[in-house]
């Protein structure tokens, strides 16, 4: 037993010499009083150098160099202060430190009875990249399947949502929206006349104009083909015709597609107001009913509707299930 003991205390002195990951021991008043090259080589110190330095005084060398972990302080002794209040606040702790050359370290920190502190510091770069290359990949794959390719605004999925969202809003909150259902008068013989790569153009510019226009908060996205959707949080549908309408003013003023081939379209528009138990279906079904007004009317407009009577009770009968 005695000599399996020795035996691995010899081989845990070999290990420490080639491992990737640092060890180190700090006396009860913090000075390091033993560590392997690879701690050494993350502290950015030389080995010979690095014994009987105290904590502080090795992290103002990382610190002054900006080598070894990255401190990321204006003032390092109000920085030291803080690392101070959670040095040897539990017996074990453990904690990520990433180093100025990009490496990640996983520290690990136990208290010894004496007083005396026994770090490691695992090297996880390898894993470190891997979860973040993971996450910057959710990140891009969530992106993608909220946007529409095309037009690079919400797509319908995602719009759908945003609109559920604010419903359950109105709900908690009885603050009105309005939603507004916009289709682009004739956009067939644009195709016709220009291409259907000039009627991409146009999808994409109309949706960057509108995008700008529209308050950071209001909900915007395409629907299907040239049919968007857009939600006005806090807004009477009598002012949202008032925005609407200055929203369509612009677009029949402005100029699409490149110069030598310019393109102008306008807007037919339905809006409608929320109401008390309203789904997303209520509101696109009202809101198409005065899009389709608003086309039959001669298109280029706004078409404000109020929803019907049985429409409100059955919405709050529903919603009362
Ligand atoms: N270029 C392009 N065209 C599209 C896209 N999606 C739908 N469209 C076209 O949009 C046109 C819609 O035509 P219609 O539904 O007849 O409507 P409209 O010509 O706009 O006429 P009204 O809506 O009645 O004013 C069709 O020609 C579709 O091919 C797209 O992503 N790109």
């Amino acid at each position: 037993m005695k000599d399996g003991f020795l035996t691995l205390t010899t081989r845990i002195g070999d290990f420490l010499n080639v491992t990737q990951d640092g060890y180190a021991i700090f006396s009860a008043d913090d000075i390091l009083i033993g560590c392997n090259q690879a701690y050494a080589d993350l502290m950015f110190i030389d080995f010979e150098q690095i014994i009987g330095k105290s904590f502080n005084q090795q992290c103002r060398i990382a610190f002054k160099n900006q080598q070894g972990p990255k401190i990321e302080t204006a003032d390092i002794e109000q920085w030291l202060e803080v690392a101070q209040t959670k040095r040897r606040a539990q017996e074990f702790r453990i904690f990520e430190v990433d180093l100025v050359d990009g490496r990640w370290f996983l520290m690990s920190e136990q208290v010894l009875p004496s007083g005396e502190l026994l770090l490691q510091a695992k090297n996880i770069t390898k894993q470190k990249v891997v979860e973040q290359t993971l996450s910057k990949n959710t990140h891009q794959l969530t992106s993608l399947a909220l946007t529409d390719e095309l037009t690079k605004i919400a797509n319908r999925r995602s719009f759908i949502s945003n609109v559920k969202s604010e419903i359950n809003r109105y709900k908690r909150n009885k603050q009105t929206f309005t939603f507004c259902l916009l289709d682009i008068d004739y956009f067939k013989k644009i195709n016709d006349k220009h291409g259907h790569q000039v009627g991409d153009n146009v999808l994409r510019q109309l949706s960057a104009l509108i995008k700008k226009t529209l308050r950071e908060y209001d909900q915007f996205g395409r629907i299907r083909g040239e049919e968007f959707g857009i939600l006005l949080p806090d807004t009477t549908a009598l002012k949202a015709d008032d925005i609407i309408n200055r929203l369509r003013s612009k677009i029949m003023d402005t100029t699409f597609n490149h110069h030598n081939n310019p393109v102008n379209i306008t807007l037919s528009i339905g809006i409608i107001e929320s109401w008390f138990g309203c789904t997303f279906e209520h509101l696109y079904n009202q809101s198409d009913i005065a899009l389709y007004k608003a086309k039959h009317n001669g298109r280029n407009q706004v078409v404000m509707v109020a929803p019907t009577q049985s429409t409100i009770e059955t919405a709050t009968a529903e919603s009362k299930k």
